[in-house]
């Protein structure tokens, strides 16, 4: 693990957004109104390379959603730029910022956050459909890769909070996303199954070139990260120390 060098928190010396994986350029969101106004982003930037996996660590209402959603093209910052493997996202339209996170993004949330009616192939199933993937797609070889290929036709019910965690990964890579956006994914999860979810996390951010960013409170998992940011008052500083 490198959890070193931060100049602005790998922001790249040239202010020229990277053209793979992550990039974000001075970006400024505020949230609420009046009193209650916060500024959620301060001046952020940050870049994620292919392959690389961040953990962004920091207490609770300092800006880790708000930074994963601009990432995720959920949100759009005040000013800055946010750039997801070269796209500019500012540049496209509401429908087409839609359909490029569909086939760009991946997301990854606490609880996996998966359909309650559908077996874990059929999960990957119908994300490969919204997206407009191959009519032949396969999931099984993707269950194979989070080692659920056993559980492909089991519904989220009958699965281990852990292995919804699994096919929750497996279903946010259907479309061969290069940008994984993951939170708090071990939140619900005791430590033998956090460490095997993020180890998981790990490995396919290394073997598909995946630029994947995790926001967690869990620092037991640190150590699988390749680096860690910490994120205070809005603001990405320095490295969190690792336990
Ligand atoms: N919809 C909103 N309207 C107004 N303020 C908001 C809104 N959403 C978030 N905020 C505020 O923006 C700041 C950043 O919130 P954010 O959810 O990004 O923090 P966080 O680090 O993810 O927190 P946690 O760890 O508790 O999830 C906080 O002060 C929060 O209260």
């Amino acid at each position: 693990m490198t959890s070193s060098t931060f100049p602005a928190a790998g922001a790249s010396r040239a202010d020229a957004p990277q053209a793979a994986g992550l990039s974000i350029r001075h970006a400024v969101m505020e949230l609420g109104d009046g009193d209650t106004r916060v500024t959620a982003l301060d001046d952020v930037s940050l870049d994620v390379a292919p392959g690389e996996f961040l953990a962004i660590v920091g207490p609770s209402g300092s800006g880790k959603s708000s930074l994963l959603a601009v990432a995720g093209a959920l949100a759009s910052p005040d000013s800055g730029t946010v750039t997801v493997n070269g796209q500019d996202l500012s540049q496209l339209s509401q429908g087409k910022r839609a359909a490029f996170r569909l086939s760009n993004i991946g997301f990854v949330f606490q609880s996996g956050n998966l359909i309650p009616a559908l077996t874990a192939a059929d999960q990957l199933r119908l994300v490969n459909r919204l997206a407009g993937g191959p009519k032949t797609f396969d999931p099984v070889p993707l269950l194979e890769s989070v080692g659920m290929a056993h559980r492909a036709t089991n519904r989220p019910g009958q699965l281990s909070g852990g292995e919804r965690q699994r096919v929750g990964i497996a279903r946010a890579l259907v479309s061969g996303a290069k940008l994984l956006l993951v939170d708090e994914p071990t939140a619900s999860l005791d430590r033998a199954r956090s460490r095997e979810v993020v180890e998981l996390l790990a490995r396919q951010s290394h073997e598909h070139g995946v630029a994947t960013v995790m926001v967690t409170h869990d620092h037991d998992v640190l150590g699988y990260c390749d680096r860690i940011v910490e994120m205070v008052d809005g603001r990405l500083g320095a490295p969190a120390p690792v336990r």
